[in-house]
């Protein structure tokens, strides 16, 4: 099985607002995937349905093929969550802290895992200090602690860096750049593009509850860059190009190029076709023109 989120068909309504509409998406084991959207696009709900924490109208969502209603438990048990608020008992230590987060999950001995732990995200020295005595950077490794404790093979990071500074987002993305290294599939929900750019292979946006793009990052990156060719051909387009193509203006081919040299290498392709090029444009766009431009909807109209 390589599948490790498959959300399917999944609408979540609060009254008369429609939070989550009808979004899918899979994501594959050992992926490093990128959730994006503005303040209120859905993003924290799909991550409470994912964890079962708030339970869709419609729709199913599976982790490691465990339906998150009917399986719950074992859906729960592949997935590892690091919350975006700072949720914590100020009486418990950060020891304690991870030793009752294992015993949730029905782990009893967890002592070198929780040392390993620990000792990754920096803690160790604050292993028996309580929680309301740390700072909010500390608190928020022990949430990332807390999310790995039982070792989950599917990790969801709901703005991890929101509010954090400089040295502990640079080591926070360390590990967990490793964790995906080791194989587990990583979910990163961000309002930044650049934080999604260095880390994560694809990336999804959501904008008011609907999924409105789905791609590699190098085609949302090639986007982003500004450079874009519109081309009129005298055929179809080649199969060599179609994975550079972004969409189809007055029946101009718009293809992404990576770097300006790119585009011999498409005028080579459309040569090989034994294409002739009827019309050749260079579009000017920036990477906050594409966001917005994504966020405005033009491409669900
Ligand atoms: N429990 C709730 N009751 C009513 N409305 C809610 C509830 N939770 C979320 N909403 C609404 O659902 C929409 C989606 O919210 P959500 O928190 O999922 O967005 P988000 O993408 O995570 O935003 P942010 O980036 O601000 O965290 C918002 O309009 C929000 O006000």
């Amino acid at each position: 099985m390589s599948t490790a989120i498959d959300i399917v068909g999944v609408s979540k309504r609060y009254g008369t607002l429609t939070a989550l509409d009808d979004v899918s998406f899979s994501v594959r084991q050992g992926e490093f995937f990128a959730l994006l959207g503005p303040n209120g696009a859905g993003k924290t709900t799909l991550i409470s349905a994912l964890a079962g924490l708030a339970r869709q109208d419609e729709g199913t969502i599976r982790v490691m093929g465990h339906d998150t209603v009917h399986d719950f438990r074992d859906a729960r048990m592949a997935l590892g969550v690091v919350p975006q608020e700072l949720v914590f008992d100020p009486f418990f230590t950060v020891r304690e802290t991870l030793v009752f987060q294992s015993g949730y999950f029905g782990i009893k001995r967890n002592d070198a895992w929780i040392d390993e732990l620990l000792f990754k995200l920096g803690l160790t020295e604050k292993a028996n200090a309580n929680m309301r005595a740390l700072s909010g950077g500390m608190k928020r490794r022990v949430m990332v602690a807390q999310a790995l404790v039982h070792r989950p093979p599917v990790i969801v990071l709901d703005e991890p860096t929101a509010g954090v500074d400089v040295e502990l987002r640079q080591s926070l993305w360390d590990f967990v750049q490793e964790l995906n290294d080791a194989g587990h599939t990583i979910v990163l929900t961000t309002h930044y593009l650049e934080e999604a750019e260095t880390l994560c292979g694809r990336i999804a946006m959501l904008k008011r509850g609907r999924l409105i793009a789905l791609e590699p990052k190098e085609k949302l990156l090639a986007q982003s860059a500004g450079r874009e060719v519109a081309l009129k051909l005298s055929g179809p387009l080649p199969a060599a190009l179609e994975a550079l193509k972004t969409r189809e203006e007055d029946g101009r081919q718009v293809l992404a190029l990576t770097e300006p040299a790119a585009l011999e290498t498409v005028l080579a392709a459309v040569r090989e076709a034994g294409l002739e090029v009827r019309d050749l444009t260079l579009v000017e766009t920036d990477l906050e023109t594409v966001f917005v431009n994504m966020m405005r909807g033009s491409r669900t109209a």
